[in-house]
């Protein structure tokens, strides 16, 4: 048995089938070239005898891309299966997929057929297509929900008519990981001429269950695996194209087995079908979702940056994805600061990475999203404090007649404490008033600005503060998440370059 599973691409048409997912030509074909980029084997590009636009979807394709096989769905019924052979018909490789349920379900309330009448039809519908390609594949929809002895004899019949490839769709994803390899292992000992197809499988993910179920095949024997990129596709979806891909990939110590896919394509291609259908994919999505390679707690951030094996079982870069990113935040530790510290520029060694992170796990308490330029402004931002520090503050400030107050609460250069109060034109007026005060300073303010450093509406502000005292010019940074605090930070920079000046020169 091959060790290679075909990867058969069906974001086209099956994926096409989920609400909110519906391509236009263009857009099609220009995935379709992404999907070839990609290296599936098979492209089902659509199912020709649905619409005029889904014809040309498949002509086009069929054109234009070369390198995998092109496929075209066809009900077994005449008018079908000749639309989907016209739109293949520039093919460089191309195949005709037909199908019809075998189900007690299906038959009964849908097709309204016996078990013999579905059968004939199967094998009018394989060999109408067969006159036109070589590559038949036949599906028995339903499969999963399919009397196991009946399925059996629709399959050795489809392949006597010549079929090449037979899929076991699991169309409602009802089915198990255990139940789908019975299935597969029962059609291999009771079905004579198997050995003359590929068996394959479709699954969808009703359960959740449709990679594992996929899998589940393979093992069993299946090397055709039917699967859309971000797992679009009826209802729940389809196997996600990525996430069989990866699994086959990394656990290849334990299938054996490989793909023909370009891995690094897997992110670029599942990125172009998101920007086509608008549909966002979930931050915890397995392989492309944001976090499959971000690391946020200390603990995990300190492994990674050991030995990337502790935390990652894939290279990001196998996929398409630049690097992992270690995103500081409230669980991270000091390992994780560090290495950014030094990754923006800084000599770690020389800064005082105690204070910088005591007040980073504060920034990130109070913040989501800690960025470089929030560490950046910390790092800057510590240096050349005291000799005063503002242990307290407190303002109060309001619309229409309201009266800006501040509180403050003040350490001096002595260790003295200084309590003090004001009110202003706004709470920025009125800290600066209580602040001037408390350290018995009277500044002449010439200047101040506040600006967003970070990105997001916790994005933290920048303030700037230009002053006089005692003829000369002075000037303060100060950074927070709170405007007012940003600025009485600044102040306070301001106050205490005027002390540290005075004490240079006494
Ligand atoms: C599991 C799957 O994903 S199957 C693929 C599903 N994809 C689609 O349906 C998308 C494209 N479909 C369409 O555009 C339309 O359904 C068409 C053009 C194919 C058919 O449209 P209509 O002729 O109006 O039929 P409608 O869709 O309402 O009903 C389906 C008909 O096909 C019959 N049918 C369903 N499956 C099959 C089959 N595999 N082989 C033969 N006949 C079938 C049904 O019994 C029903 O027949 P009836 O019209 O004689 O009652
Ligand atoms: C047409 C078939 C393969 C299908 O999509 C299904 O059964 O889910
Ligand atoms: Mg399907």
């Amino acid at each position: 048995m091959s060790d290679k599973v075909i990867i058969f691409d069906t974001t086209l048409r099956d994926g096409e089938q989920s609400p909110g997912c519906a391509m236009t030509l263009a857009q099609k074909r220009r995935m379709a070239k992404s999907l070839g980029a990609l290296g599936v084997d098979v492209i089902e590009a659509g199912f020709a005898a649905a619409s005029p636009d889904d014809f040309n979807a498949v002509a086009s394709i069929a054109r234009e891309v070369k390198g995998p096989t092109i496929c075209a769905l066809a009900r077994c019924n005449d008018n079908d299966i000749r639309e989907a052979a016209r739109a293949l018909e520039e093919a460089e490789k191309k195949r005709i997929h037909v199908f019809i349920a075998t189900s007690p379900l299906h038959r009964e309330h849908k097709l309204k057929m016996t078990k013999e009448q579905v059968i004939e039809r199967a094998i009018n519908g394989v060999k109408l297509a067969k006159s036109f390609v070589d590559d038949v594949e036949f599906s028995c929809e339903d499969a999963t929900r399919t009397e196991k002895d009946y399925l059996a004899q629709v399959v050795e019949a489809a392949i006597e008519a010549g079929a090449t490839t037979i899929n076991i769709p699991d169309t409602v994803g009802y089915t198990t990981p255990t139940e789908m390899f019975e299935t597969i292992d029962f059609l291999k000992k009771h079905v004579g001429n198997i050995e003359q197809a590929i068996i394959s499988t479709h699954c969808h993910d009703d359960l959740g269950l449709a990679v594992a179920n996929s899998l589940a095949a393979v093992e069993a024997g299946a090397r055709q695996v039917e699967c859309t990129l971000n797992g679009i596709g009826e209802r729940a979806g389809n196997c996600a194209l990525e996430e069989i891909v990866m699994a086959i990939k990394t656990r290849a110590n334990h299938y054996g087995l490989d793909t023909g896919v370009r891995t690094e394509q897997i992110l670029p291609s599942s990125r172009l079908l998101s920007a086509i259908t608008g549909s966002v994919v979930p931050r915890n999505k397995a392989i492309i979702g944001d976090n499959a390679f971000a690391h946020a707690s200390g603990i995990h951030q300190h492994g990674m940056l050991s030995h990337p094996e502790t935390y990652e079982i894939m290279r990001p870069q196998s996929i398409g994805r630049v690097d992992t990113s270690l995103v500081l935040g409230k669980h991270s530790g000091r390992h994780a600061l560090v290495d950014k510290v030094k990754e923006l520029g800084f000599d770690a060694a020389s800064e005082d990475i105690d204070r910088i992170f005591a007040d980073f796990k504060n920034l990130a308490d109070r913040k989501k999203h800690i960025t470089d330029a929030d560490i950046e402004a910390l790092v800057v931002g510590q240096a050349n404090t005291g000799p005063w520090q503002l242990a307290q503050m407190q303002v109060t400030s309001g619309t229409g007649d309201a009266i800006a107050s501040a509180a403050v609460f003040i350490i001096g250069p002595d260790g003295s404490e200084h309590r003090e109060a004001a009110t202003g034109d706004g709470p920025v007026d009125a800290a600066f008033r209580a602040i001037e005060r408390a350290t018995g300073m009277e500044i002449h303010l010439e200047g101040l600005s506040v600006n967003s450093i970070s990105e997001g509406i916790d994005a933290q502000g920048e303030a700037q503060v230009r002053a006089r005292f005692a003829g000369q010019s002075f000037h303060g940074r100060g950074t927070s998440t709170d405007i007012v605090a940003a600025s009485v930070s600044a102040f306070m920079d301001v106050i205490n370059r005027i002390s540290r000046q005075m004490a240079k020169a006494s």
